[in-house]
């Protein structure tokens, strides 16, 4: 990686480990984790079922404690600051896609894009318009006025992408965004995720288990007893 990417880092990561006790024995599932995504960069984290890619995830996303090592999030070290400032830090510079979509069932598409807006301050007008470019860039221009039940898994996942991306987060944080779809909707939607993540200048940290669609992002790290590799 060049230096420019390396001043302009959305996250650095120094040295994160993480154990939980199970019956009793101490599992060490991050060992010194080492991690840092540029401005922009795509990065896939790959690594074997159990390997840790979501307790990784969850450090990044500042979304619970017990971490050990520094998490530095767009210049600011999270893992010295309180509550509060790490909610700021979520809210102003991360966005987040999961497995499964996560929509809220009484609003429709386009009102699940828009809550976050108005969470961060966002007007309404300016919401919805955000929203309705990204739904309609993701192919779901007829699809806004439904709510998740009524629409199909992949269309309900490609909402979640949009929610994922409404607040222009600087990094989008993907946990197999894809990993309850069959295979060909898998793929289209993850192509679908990949151009629109790209269009939009986010960079991205997106752990699979499809080592083809890994190898069209820009980097691929591994995790591998706790380090990655
Ligand atoms: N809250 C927890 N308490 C105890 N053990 C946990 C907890 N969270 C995760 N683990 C353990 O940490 C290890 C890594 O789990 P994690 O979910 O991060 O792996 P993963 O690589 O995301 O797996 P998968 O690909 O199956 O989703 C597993 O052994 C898991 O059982």
């Amino acid at each position: 990686m060049n230096r420019s990417l390396i001043s302009q880092a959305v996250v650095e990561l120094r040295g994160l480990t993480r154990s939980f006790e199970q019956g009793g024995v101490r599992i060490d599932v991050l060992r010194g984790v080492n991690l840092s995504i540029g401005a922009g960069e795509i990065v896939a984290l790959l690594g074997p079922s159990g390997s840790g890619k979501s307790t990784l995830l969850q450090a990044v996303g500042l979304l619970e404690g017990g971490f050990g090592g520094e998490i530095v999030i767009a210049g600011h070290a999270a893992e010295k600051s309180n509550a509060q400032a790490r909610t700021e830090l979520r809210r102003d510079h991360l966005g987040f896609v999961y497995q499964f979509h996560h929509l809220l069932p009484d609003f429709d598409a386009r009102e699940n894009v828009v809550l976050p807006q108005l969470v961060a301050g966002k007007p309404r007008d300016e919401a919805e318009r955000r929203a309705e470019e990204l739904l309609t860039e993701l192919g779901l221009g007829e699809r806004m006025t439904h709510r998740p039940s009524k629409l199909s898994g992949g269309e309900q996942q490609r909402v979640a992408v949009a929610r994922g991306l409404a607040n222009r987060p600087k990094l989008l944080l993907a946990d197999e965004p894809t990993g309850n779809l069959d295979e060909a909707t898998s793929g289209r939607v993850l192509e679908q995720l990949l151009s629109l993540v790209r269009e939009e200048g986010s960079a991205a940290l997106i752990a699979t288990h499809n080592e083809r669609l890994a190898q069209r992002m820009d980097r691929i790290v591994r995790l591998h007893d706790g380090v990655l590799e």
